[in-house]
């Protein structure tokens, strides 16, 4: 790359203040981060305007850019816009080149955050290796960290515009990258195993844990604004891991093929239990399923409310009520009812994150499901639903955690680089004093998860069922009064960037509008906190005393 001295990078200047109509001779080029950029032509593009750029032409101006703008502007300019690089500059240069020209250290380290808390400790240089922890995780991490960041943009883009999320990226994500099996977690991966996949990183499915899946729930969360996250995978990942686990009375064959038709994004599943008068009390739902006369099939009647990725689905994993009214939690049943059988029809639901998480009013008129497509046994499907219920609200706060992470990142990049009465930021103690909190929260947060994760892996499915259920609802409680708190934290740092869609605060700004969903769905944060203590007293020795 050629070296630009001092001089002539002040002698193209352009002309400050002057009319369209300057000799093409003049340049106008500017120094950002050691780099020189032309900028005659991009002026006219220019979101910020030409005045801007024509104030600091022919000058080093890399403090002024990043008040203005993240370094993903830089990212995607760099190659088109840069001329050379600045002799002397005093800044490090970024590392602009393409990854096929880098080790595969090198590429990971490019590819991790050097802001302090960025990163979990998995990936912090001099932190002691947690036990859990292996290579293999690290480099399931970075290769998945970097398909995402590949189709960041188009996932913003899909949010903005208010669409769904097109076939064709779930088929990226199912078939060319094997995400969506890390999405779906443990209890596919017997099945993709057996499909011969080979999961980011070059991990084979049966190597696959649980901390895997929750990295790459963490990672997803980290990249993918909220509601096409949840129109990719959300309702997926709470229905497919049920229908891998407990569609047992149907031919293998057929659940297998079910299973790896959304594995490879082919066809989509979602979960639909709650109802417009039953949102996390489950065990009042009204949606009837009665047997037909020549007992071949159930006939399901009802409606199902706020059920995440319905739009799209083909496979509905239902709870209905098989038992008497008023049988409560005895009388449910779980059913895998398949569009194609007729009687489905669907509604789209208006949501605050976007419409790329087809929402949906799923209304299910005579519908007759084949009795082999019963999940469980007749009227234990509450169980089902519990065990499901565990893993659905463990992956959220994974998400969740994910997604603090680079919230946490913003703030203290902002902080450190916005400066306002004479001082940054950070100089502030106000601002440092929020900045405490936030990692305090998150780091307490990450412990609580690892702890959680750790006793999912090893714990049999009935223990965790009576032992794990307690502590993670409290867990998700936890994990979204610290979102609520960090929210409401960056926006204060952020100010009006925090109200703006677009530009350096666009993290903040889809955080404060969507950080509730994670506080209702799955079970809302009353009920979490409720469950908890319920549980513990159930545990409680009779006789202790003070
Ligand atoms: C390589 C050089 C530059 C590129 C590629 C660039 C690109 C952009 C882009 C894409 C935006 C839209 C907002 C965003 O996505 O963050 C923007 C906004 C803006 N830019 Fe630049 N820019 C450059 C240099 C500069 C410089 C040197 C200044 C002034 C010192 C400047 C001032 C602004 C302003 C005032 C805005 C509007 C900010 C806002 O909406 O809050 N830009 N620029």
């Amino acid at each position: 790359m050629r070296e630009i001295s001092q001089d002539e990078l002040a002698a193209n200047c352009g002309t400050r203040f002057a009319s369209d109509e300057r000799p093409s001779s003049e340049k106008l080029w500017v120094a950002i981060d050691g780099y020189v950029y032309d900028l005659t032509k991009f002026e006219k593009l220019h979101p910020g305007g030409k005045a801007v750029l024509r104030m600091v032409g022919g000058q080093e101006c890399t403090k002024e850019f990043y008040a203005l703008h993240n370094k993903s502007v830089l990212e995607k300019y760099h190659k088109r816009l840069c001329v050379g690089k600045l002799k002397d500059s005093e800044q490090n240069l970024t590392n602009f080149e393409t990854s096929s020209a880098m080790s595969k250290e090198e590429e990971q380290e490019s590819l991790a955050s050097k802001v302090p808390f960025a990163e979990i400790p998995l990936l912090r240089p001099n932190w002691v290796r947690q036990p859990w922890w292996t290579d293999s995780h690290r480099d399931f991490l970075f290769d998945l960290r970097k398909k995402l960041s590949g189709i960041q943009e188009e996932c913003e883009q899909i949010e903005k515009q208010g669409k769904y999320v097109p076939d064709e990226l779930q088929e990226v994500l199912g078939k060319e990258w094997n995400l969506l099996s890390c999405l779906n977690g443990t209890s596919v991966m017997p099945i993709a195993q057996k499909l011969g996949l080979v999961l980011p990183g070059g991990l084979q499915p049966k190597e696959f844990d649980l901390f895997h899946e929750y990295i790459a729930h963490a990672e997803f969360g980290r990249r993918i604004p909220v509601g096409t996250r949840n129109g990719l995978a959300g309702g997926m990942a709470i229905s497919l891991p049920a229908i891998a686990h407990f569609a047992g009375n149907m031919p293998e064959a057929l659940r297998e093929q079910i299973v790896a038709d959304v594995l490879s994004g082919k066809k989509k599943s979602c979960l639909a239990v709650s109802e417009p008068q039953a949102g996390s009390d489950v065990a009042n739902i009204i949606t009837m399923a009665v047997k037909s006369k020549c007992g071949k099939y159930y006939i399901v009647n009802g409606i199902k409310k706020w059920i995440t990725g319905g739009m799209n689905a083909d496979y509905f994993v239902t709870a209905v009520r098989t038992g008497p009214v008023g049988s409560g939690m005895k009388g449910i049943s779980l059913l895998l009812v398949d569009k194609s059988f007729g009687g489905v029809t669907l509604k789209h639901i208006k949501t605050s994150d976007a419409m790329a998480a087809a929402t949906a009013w799923v209304y299910y008129d005579d519908v007759h499901v084949p009795v082999e497509y019963l999940m469980g046994q007749e009227n234990k499907g509450f169980r089902c639903i519990v065990a499901n219920f565990n893993h659905e609200r463990w992956l959220i706060c994974a998400g969740v955690v994910g997604s603090l992470r680079t919230i946490l990142e913003d703030c203290f990049l902002w902080a450190t680089q916005r400066e306002v009465f004479g001082k940054a930021l950070i100089q502030q103690p106000v601002i440092r004093q929020k900045l405490a909190r936030m990692i305090g929260g998150l780091e307490s947060l990450e412990a609580y998860m690892d702890s959680i994760t750790y006793q999912m892996a090893h714990m049999d499915s009935f223990t965790q069922m009576i032992e794990l259920g307690g502590p993670t609802a409290i867990l998700k409680f936890q994990v979204t009064r610290v979102m609520t708190m960090i929210s409401d934290e960056a926006v204060q740092i952020f100010g009006g960037r925090a109200l703006t869609a677009s530009g350096l605060g666009k993290n903040i700004e889809q955080m404060q509008r969507t950080f509730k969903f994670a506080s209702i769905l799955g079970g809302s944060e009353e009920i979490m906190a409720d469950l908890g203590v319920r549980q513990a007293m159930a545990m409680f020795p009779q006789h202790a005393r003070l």
